[in-house]
């Protein structure tokens, strides 16, 4: 059975990017993955500045909206890097926080997809035939923390 992830206050909320479980990186301190992705976007861009306002945006959702207000102009490359970004977030938020680890593998080999009803990219999307591309990154990372539970194991030579 696939689990299916979107609002904080239900199961797996915690895989949102919009959970309240902060990391440092790059030295600083980001509230959710949400603000680093959004932030990520003008980095390198005469909106440089914007980058620090909107990791210190009040909530994930201010940071969404900062990210994605069409007045800003994006990197040239965010296409292009958008992935790894969101990777690297990923891999912050659930290094910082080992009860993330815990939860993410306790969902075996299930099919994890961000139930977003209006985002066909990260998520699954208004038809449910969305990419669900957060989701495939948060097994990436399940499938990355076996190996290191594997490899923690073995005796050292
Ligand atoms: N809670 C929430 N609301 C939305 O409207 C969303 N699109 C999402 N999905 C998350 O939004 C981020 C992508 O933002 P951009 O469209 O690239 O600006 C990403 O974190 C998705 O997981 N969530």
């Amino acid at each position: 059975m696939a689990i299916y992830f979107y609002q904080l206050d239900k199961p797996y909320g915690s895989f949102s990017n919009f959970s309240a479980h902060g990391f440092w990186l790059q030295r600083h301190y980001w509230p959710t993955a949400e603000h680093y992705y959004q932030a990520q976007k003008f980095v390198g861009t005469s909106l440089a500045s914007l980058s620090q306002v909107i990791r210190q945006a009040a909530t994930p959702t201010d940071a969404a909206r900062m990210g994605r207000d069409p007045r800003n102009l994006l990197r040239p490359d965010w296409e292009h890097i958008k992935q790894e970004v969101m990777w690297t977030a990923l891999q912050a938020k659930f290094s910082a926080h080992p009860d993330l680890q815990i939860l993410l593998l306790s969902t075996g080999d299930e099919w994890i997809v961000e139930d977003s009803p209006v985002d066909a990219y990260w998520g699954r999307g208004p038809d449910g035939q969305g990419k669900n591309y957060l989701g495939r990154l948060l097994m990436q990372l399940r499938q990355h923390l076996r190996q290191e539970q594997v490899c923690s194991r073995l005796p050292h030579g």
